[in-house]
């Protein structure tokens, strides 16, 4: 076991992450698109919101608990969906899945999961949701949503930001695959990761466990670019929702807006929730930062449907920020898989920890007991909106 007494901050699990996992598989979380701006502004942004200190205000009896599409939670904060979270750690959807159910929140699975539906099924708690990428391959799909509803799942994740793959350089240049390739390049560096061979050596678990044996045809995914330009349905539109919709009869959410008038056709086509998302800055460089585009579409539809926002969070002061701005919720990808990265289902629970404590400690230094009562009230006058 690994001591994380001293660890005190998601940068501290970025870099313990970045020891023990092969390159490959830390540069592909750790990466943004082309220049990587909007993947930057993502953070810069939520620090310039400064927040307004106040004092002498009784700060007993605190709660961060709250409800994400009528779930109850014990801080809006939801795990991301994200593709080979497997390869972080062995059985790693499986460790996040645990520890999010320990702590109280959500658990998302992508598409992409190595660990299939059926694997963190057994595992998961009642918020288990599923995050829906369509592909070509209709056939396909209705069998992903009907294995999503019998596996118990709480609601599909709609993704409506990659019918095509942004270009992230460092997948490339390392030749991104899993199983990685037996190459000189990958035997020299997995073999300075020890703790993550012996990890992997233990599970079958190295392919993408949804897709492998599912999909006839479907067996080379060692160029995943390649793969999902292959697969991935480039006409994907709001039809496709409804269709999806009526199949899946649960709750929906639509992530990936980015824009008022995408907004507006994520309320029209039924959904329960919309994420303010641009994919923590790894398919459209150059947009602005999601803590900047939140505003606007919590003006525009903020009544009608519950608004979630992710991309760029690394604490629980991130959190509050966008709570007071509107977000009913919020979702981290990088900051929870480098705590697994770092240490399994206990580097992903210290990652909930540490933003847990944040928010808690940022909401009463704020003047505030009940994350209920936070409002836009909490910022200084003219830091914010960003943008
Ligand atoms: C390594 C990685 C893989 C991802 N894979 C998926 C995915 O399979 N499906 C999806 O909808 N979003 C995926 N995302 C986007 C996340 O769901 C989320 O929008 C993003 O990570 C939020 O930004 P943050 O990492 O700064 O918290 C991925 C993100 C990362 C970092
Ligand atoms: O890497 C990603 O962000 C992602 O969503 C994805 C896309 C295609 C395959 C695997 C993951």
């Amino acid at each position: 076991m690994t001591d994380l007494s001293k660890i005190t901050c998601i940068e501290d699990l970025r870099v313990l992450a970045k020891r023990r996992v092969p390159r490959m598989f830390y540069d592909y979380a750790d990466s943004g698109s082309w220049t990587e701006s909007t993947y930057r502004a993502n953070q810069s942004d939520f620090q310039s919101i400064l927040f307004k200190q106040r004092v002498a205000i009784n700060m007993e009896g605190r709660s961060t608990a709250t409800t994400m599409i009528g779930e109850p939670v014990t801080m809006p904060v939801a795990l991301a969906p994200t593709g080979l979270t497997g390869m972080q750690h062995a059985d790693g959807e499986i460790a996040a899945a645990r520890a999010a159910r320990q702590f109280g929140v959500p658990f998302t699975l992508s598409t992409m999961s190595i660990c299939s539906i059926e694997d963190v099924a057994e595992h998961a708690g009642k918020g288990f949701w599923f995050q829906l990428y369509v592909m070509r391959d209709r056939d396909f799909i209705e069998r992903l949503i009907d294995r999503a509803k019998a596996a118990g799942c709480g609601a599909l994740v709609i993704t409506l930001d990659l019918q095509i793959l942004g270009q992230r350089h460092k997948d490339i240049k390392n030749g991104l695959s899993t199983p990685p390739k037996p190459t000189i390049a990958n035997l020299i560096n997995l073999a300075t990761k020890p703790r993550w061979v012996a990890g992997m050596l233990a599970t079958p678990r190295r392919k993408f466990g949804n897709i492998h044996g599912h999909v006839k045809g479907v067996t080379d995914m060692s160029n995943l670019g390649a793969w999902t330009a292959d697969q991935f349905d480039p006409r994907l539109n709001w039809g496709d929702v409804e269709w999806i919709k009526r199949r899946w009869g649960g709750k929906i959410i639509i992530k990936g807006i980015m824009e008022p008038e995408d907004a507006r056709l994520a309320v029209d086509s039924g959904a329960d929730a919309l994420i303010v998302s641009n994919h923590g800055g790894r398919q459209l460089d150059g947009a602005p930062s999601a803590i900047a585009a939140l505003p606007a579409i919590v003006d525009a539809v903020g009544k009608q449907i519950e608004v979630h926002m992710d991309s760029g969070i690394r604490s629980g002061q991130d959190v509050l920020k966008a709570w007071a701005l509107g977000a009913r919720g919020t979702y981290i990808g990088r900051a929870f898989l480098w705590g697994l990265g770092a240490a399994g289902e206990a580097g992903v629970t210290k990652a909930l920890q540490i933003i847990h404590k944040e928010l808690d400690t940022t909401m009463a230094f704020c003047g505030h007991t009940q994350i209920g009562n936070v409002d836009k009230g909490i910022f200084r006058a003219g830091t914010y909106p960003v943008g």
